[in-house]
């Protein structure tokens, strides 16, 4: 069994990206700027703006972090969207997920510019990722092809099931597995809360992606020997042990199921860290007008 290590291969890809922005500076170009949008004090979405934010400094990206109080109107919110859509300063925009009931997540995306959304979350950037064309692939699944490119995974003609069909990743991997691209080449299978036997399709898995948020969900029984097993849940459960009263879970149970893969994700230090990586990758892809010009 060989562990997918995402802080390594996060921090090869943060070292590139360092490395083009040094060379941006030098010909005395403009650094890349992501401007981050956190509502709420929500305590895992506080940890991941700033570890972007200190991700941007660490790779000499600038960046903006707008942090806004729970109560914030979607109006509100919508005005100082369209004000970074027109400020030429900032190449990329997120607005950190999940927002609070009283704002639509649909219409942040609907004012956002799709040119720099950076999180690929804009429907004209799901429908040209679906389309084959070039767009900006959202973070999370981005880092999983990364990952299968990186380690030499073989996933041509494999059976990929995937379980969660979320924008943020489920439906866009499953898509991108399916694509006459390497990575890629795969036939997928979507679980869902709907699927009946999910251990049924689980077990077909050559290669088996989980993104649900359920702790320990997928157990040995239900991997077949030999799989390549990709965790992206990490749900925060109570650990007395811990000084902090918790550490996080992935929605594979590791030890069960790690003896049986060929392959297999770590949580913490899987998915996660390439998240951040592929954000980064894309604000430089904006910045540099790769996609969009
Ligand atoms: N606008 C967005 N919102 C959300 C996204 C996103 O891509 N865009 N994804 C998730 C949260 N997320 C980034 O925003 C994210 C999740 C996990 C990690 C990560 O590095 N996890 C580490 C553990 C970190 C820890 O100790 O808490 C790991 O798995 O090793 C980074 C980013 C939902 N919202
Ligand atoms: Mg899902």
């Amino acid at each position: 069994m060989t562990l997918l290590d995402g802080k390594k291969t996060s921090e090869a890809i943060q070292s590139e990206i360092a490395a083009e922005v040094a060379e941006i500076k030098a010909q005395g170009g403009k650094v890349p700027h992501l401007a981050a949008i956190l509502v709420g004090q929500d305590g895992g979405s506080m940890t991941y703006v700033n570890n972007k934010v200190i991700a941007c400094e660490r790779v000499g990206f600038a960046s903006t972090l707008l942090h806004y109080e729970t109560d914030i109107t979607e109006e509100e919110l919508l005005t100082k969207i369209r004000e970074i859509n027109e400020d030429p300063e900032i190449d990329g925009l997120i607005v950190q997920l999940p927002l609070p009931k009283h704002i639509s997540g649909d219409k942040v995306l609907e004012v956002m510019d799709y040119k720099k959304d950076v999180d690929g979350f804009h429907p004209v950037n799901v429908g040209r990722m679906v389309a084959g064309l070039p767009a900006y692939l959202p973070a999370t699944p981005y880092g999983i092809m990364q990952l299968l490119e990186r380690y030499h995974i073989d996933t041509k003609g494999k059976h990929c099931v995937v379980v969660g069909r979320s924008n943020i990743v489920g439906t866009p991997i499953s898509i991108l597995m399916s694509k006459c691209t390497i990575p890629g080449e795969s036939t997928v299978t979507i679980c869902h809360r709907n699927t009946v036997d999910l251990a049924h399709h689980t077990r077909q898995a050559d290669i088996l992606i989980v993104a649900v948020g359920r702790p320990g969900l997928i157990t040995a029984d239900m991997v077949k020997e030999g799989a390549v097993v990709i965790d992206v849940g990490t749900t925060r459960v109570t650990d007395t042990t811990r000084e902090r009263g918790w550490r996080l879970r992935g929605d594979v149970d590791f030890d069960s199921v790690a003896p049986k893969c060929s392959y297999i994700t770590p949580v913490p230090g899987g998915v996660g860290p390439l998240t951040i990586s592929m954000l980064l990758k894309n604000t430089l892809r904006a910045a540099k007008k790769e996609v969009y010009s």
